[in-house]
């Protein structure tokens, strides 16, 4: 009976020895490749920290003992180790396994982290908590060496180095990589920790001496874990987090489940704030994974378990694919444009203007703020920065986009990826907050362009704004073919336009088809409609507001939240020209959604063209009797 069968909980890892552990390593690496490979994944994180997990969960007493996972992507072993391998058959789809920790899978789980290096604060959080109310855990956070560049992590750091008693571990998990090679003074320091001589060559003199000792076996193993955690301490450079007054241990093989195990024990008796530096493989034991020299499988889609190749490879092209193209062909023509990413070239999309213009590519790491103020002083000193971030990621630099770009009217365009809803990667991961917070950005411009000549143009235009913020923002799916438009006034594109003018359907983005088929099933039921595409959503063109003068009921659809979106905007401007024509906004509801495919989300929310249509007909044929926030509650459902 393969051991992973017998483990069910925690405690089943106790008796287990060495050789043991390592078949147990073993049968969780083939279990990870063989389900993750079916549904898709955080699959090169997962197989790296396996002995790790292992040995967390031997030494700390989950969940008495939380352990905090920084950024949640890599906690697929600890789900396996708690109770959940059933679970994986359908991880991150509707019902099924969430890709991140949850609080609803497991009391294992204490933190629903996903946007990366927040782990520190909410261990230090807990460990205080307990502290103060007398309970005896020790909080362990396990954060990885890309998610240790983002400030948030230092932040912290700052925190718990004068909080002496603060039972807490803190565990980098140095794997070298965020997606590519991590980047930085903090990866260069760690590296410096990982690689110094003086310990290399302690090394190779213990090893020396050992081929001359009579000791075999496991006395053998012991003595020398033994020898090298004391030469460890002795010669290894404590650097930066013992400057800044923490234990540090390491760096310790995190593939050596002994010798983790023994840098654990020992942080945990500390009983105060303990670095444990443990140097890890991303991809460990998958060769396609191991030699990716993208990625090293960070995150993948469906592949094939032996060779790691993609199972289903779409020959359409991605918004994503299609921005990058633009952006090299910008790059040539204007020698000022720069692009900045946080820690993710390749995701953005940013990987051919970085091969055509190297010089003028800056990975900043795990960094959103750092990196949109350092955007404005790029634009201050006379280049246009255009900054491709995830959609759900620019919240955290929210401030920054306010009070260093936007007051400052600086010039800098910001490509959003991953707008709208997303689906299997849960909640935090879905693009909706970005049109209600940039809606209140004074100055700022933001275009969600339908199809790939729209991408284009707008990104030409984007760049051309050098006295304030500037947005373009699309979703993770493959693009639509070109929707032309019919006609053109200022700038608001009509898209199909039929009998008397009773309903006018303003599309944005991703949602223009959508918008083509509510107009479709208007006009079926003998209903006029106009349906326009603003394609700039923000400011709002005062095209909009002679339309909505000329229509008895304007629907708004938009891929994004719908409290505080473009439709409430636009509906705001209509009040404030005392417009009285009835406006309906139909987008994402202001609460959490649970993971699942996009198509299944927005069915869920009642964002179809059967759902909306069914509205504005009631709306046209009996207005009296449709309440006035009935385009809302659909979007409820
Ligand atoms: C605030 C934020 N920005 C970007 C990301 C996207 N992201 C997810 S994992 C990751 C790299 C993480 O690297 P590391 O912490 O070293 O973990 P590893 O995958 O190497 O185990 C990035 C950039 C994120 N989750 N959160
Ligand atoms: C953990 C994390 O934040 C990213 O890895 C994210 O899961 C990537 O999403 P995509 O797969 O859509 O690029
Ligand atoms: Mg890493």
């Amino acid at each position: 009976m393969p051991l992973l069968d017998r483990i069910r909980g925690p405690r089943d890892l106790e008796d287990l020895n060495r050789d043991e552990l390592i078949q147990l390593a073993e049968e969780i690496r083939a279990f990870l490749v063989s389900n993750v490979s079916r549904t898709g994944g955080h699959l090169g994180p997962n197989l790296g920290v396996v002995e790790l997990t292992l040995a967390l969960h031997r030494v700390f007493d989950s969940p008495k003992d939380p352990i905090v996972f920084d950024t949640g992507h890599q906690s697929y072993v600890h789900k396996i180790l708690t109770g959940r391998q059933a679970g994986f058959a359908k991880l991150r789809q509707k019902g099924g396994l969430s890709g991140y920790p949850s609080r609803s899978e497991s009391d294992h789980d204490w933190v629903e982290s996903s946007h990366a290096s927040s782990s520190l604060s909410w261990a230090e959080g807990l460990a205080k908590g307990f502290r103060l109310t007398g309970e005896d855990r020790t909080v362990v956070a396990v954060i990885g060496d890309g998610a240790l560049t983002g400030g948030m992590a230092w932040e912290a750091v700052n925190n718990i180095a004068i909080q002496k008693d603060l039972p807490l571990v803190i565990v980098a998990n140095d794997n070298g990589r965020s997606y590519t090679p991590t980047v930085g003074g903090l990866a260069r320091h760690l590296t410096s920790l990982r690689t110094d001589r003086r310990y290399e060559q302690g090394l190779d003199f213990i090893r020396r001496t050992m081929t001359q000792t009579p000791l075999v076996g496991p006395a053998a193993y012991e003595w020398f874990h033994g020898l090298k955690t004391g030469l460890k301490d002795v010669l290894a450079p404590q650097g930066l987090f013992a400057d800044l007054g923490m234990k540090y241990v390491g760096p310790i093989d995190g593939h050596d489940i002994v010798e983790v195990e023994r840098a654990l024990t020992q942080a945990k008796r500390f009983g105060g704030p303990v670095i444990v530096h443990v140097l890890t493989q991303k991809g460990r034991g998958f060769a396609a994974a191991e030699k990716h020299e993208e990625d090293r499988f960070h995150s993948v889609g469906r592949i094939d378990e032996i060779t790691g190749e993609p199972i289903l490879v779409n020959p359409q092209r991605a918004w994503t694919d299609v921005f990058s193209e633009h952006l090299v062909a910008i790059g040539r023509e204007r020698e000022d444009v720069v692009a900045i990413t946080a820690a993710m070239l390749h995701p953005t999309g940013l990987h051919r203007f970085a091969e055509a213009f190297p010089e003028r590519t800056f990975d900043v790491g795990i960094a959103e703020q750092h990196a949109v103020a350092s955007a404005a002083g790029l634009a201050a000193a006379g280049l246009h920065p255009v900054v491709a971030i995830y959609s759900t990621f620019l919240n955290r630099a929210f401030d920054q986009v306010v009070m260093d770009v936007a007051l400052h009217r600086q010039g800098v365009t910001f490509v959003l990826d991953r707008a709208g809803v997303t689906g299997s990667d849960g909640a935090s991961h879905n693009g909706v907050w970005d049109c209600s917070i940039l809606s209140v950005v004074p100055g700022l411009h933001l275009a969600a362009p339908r199809d790939e000549v729209r991408l284009g143009e707008a990104l030409r235009a984007a760049v051309d704004i050098a006295d304030a913020p500037s947005v373009v923002r699309f979703g993770k799916d493959i693009l639509p073919p070109a929707i032309e438009a019919v006609r053109s006034i200022d700038g608001v594109d009509v898209l199909a336009e039929s009998g008397e003018r009773q309903v006018l359907v303003v599309a944005h983005g991703a949602f223009v088809p959508l918008g083509l088929e509510v107009g479709e099933r208007l006009s079926d039921q003998g209903i006029g409609v106009t349906l326009v595409d603003p394609v700039w959503a923000l400011p709002v063109n005062p095209v909009m507001l002679d339309l909505a003068r000329e229509h008895d009921l304007i629907i708004s659809v938009e891929d994004s939240g719908v409290v505080g979106g473009l439709g409430s905007r636009l509906s705001q401007e209509l009040r404030r020209h005392e417009i009285d024509t009835p406006l309906r906004e139909f987008g994402v509801p202001d609460r959490f959604l649970g993971h699942a495919s996009r198509g299944q989300i927005l069915e869920e929310l009642g964002l179809t063209s059967q759902e909306i249509a069914r509205y504005a007909v009631e709306a046209v044929l009996r207005p009296q009797a449709v309440p006035a926030t009935a385009g809302l509650d659909s979007s409820e459902a």
